[in-house]
């Protein structure tokens, strides 16, 4: 089991608690898609994805990231019972939408970069570890169906 300090908890709780999903979240997924654009094939039903700035552009990617970034919630919900709580994920993930599981690793670098970003001089080397951590753990259970 992951051992979580007092510290960890309070910093994760409160990057959550000031989370702008609707910035965040979808500067992530289309940096993700930009910057790996092997990850697109699997977002081929959203229409235009030609160029960055179709991409920057599409509401459909915009709506997804912000998703993705609230499927994050449940991880900070149940943080001693992570794994479990990303079954039915990762079992989508795997067996339904096939996503290389090396892409959760991609797409969590994405979110960390842009939320460093925003926050700028608050992202500290602390606040960067704790939250790598918690991402780190989160791309783990997503991976844990795939066989
Ligand atoms: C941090 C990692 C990720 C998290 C937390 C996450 C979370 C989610 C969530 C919450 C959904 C919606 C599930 C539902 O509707 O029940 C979803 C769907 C989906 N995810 Fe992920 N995801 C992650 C990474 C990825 C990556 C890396 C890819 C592909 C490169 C991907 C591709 C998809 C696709 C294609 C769908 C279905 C989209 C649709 O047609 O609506 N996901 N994901």
């Amino acid at each position: 089991m992951v051992e979580w300090t007092d510290k960890e908890r309070s910093i994760i709780s409160d990057i959550f608690s000031h989370m702008d999903y609707d910035d965040i979240g979808p500067k992530a997924l289309s940096r993700c898609l930009i910057v790996y654009p092997w990850t697109q094939r699997h977002f081929s039903g959203f229409g235009n994805l030609y160029n960055a700035e179709a991409i920057i552009g599409n509401a459909n990617v915009a709506a997804h990231g912000i998703k993705v970034l609230h499927g994050l919630d449940r991880g900070v919900k149940n943080m001693d019972n992570i794994a479990a709580t990303y079954a039915d994920l990762s079992t989508l993930h795997s067996e339904k939408l096939h996503v290389d599981p090396d892409n959760f690793k991609l797409l969590s670098d994405c979110i960390t970069i842009v939320l460093a970003a925003k926050m700028g001089h608050a992202f500290t080397a602390e606040t960067q570890g704790a939250f790598q951590k918690f991402l780190a753990v989160v791309v783990s259970a997503l991976g844990k169906q795939y066989h």
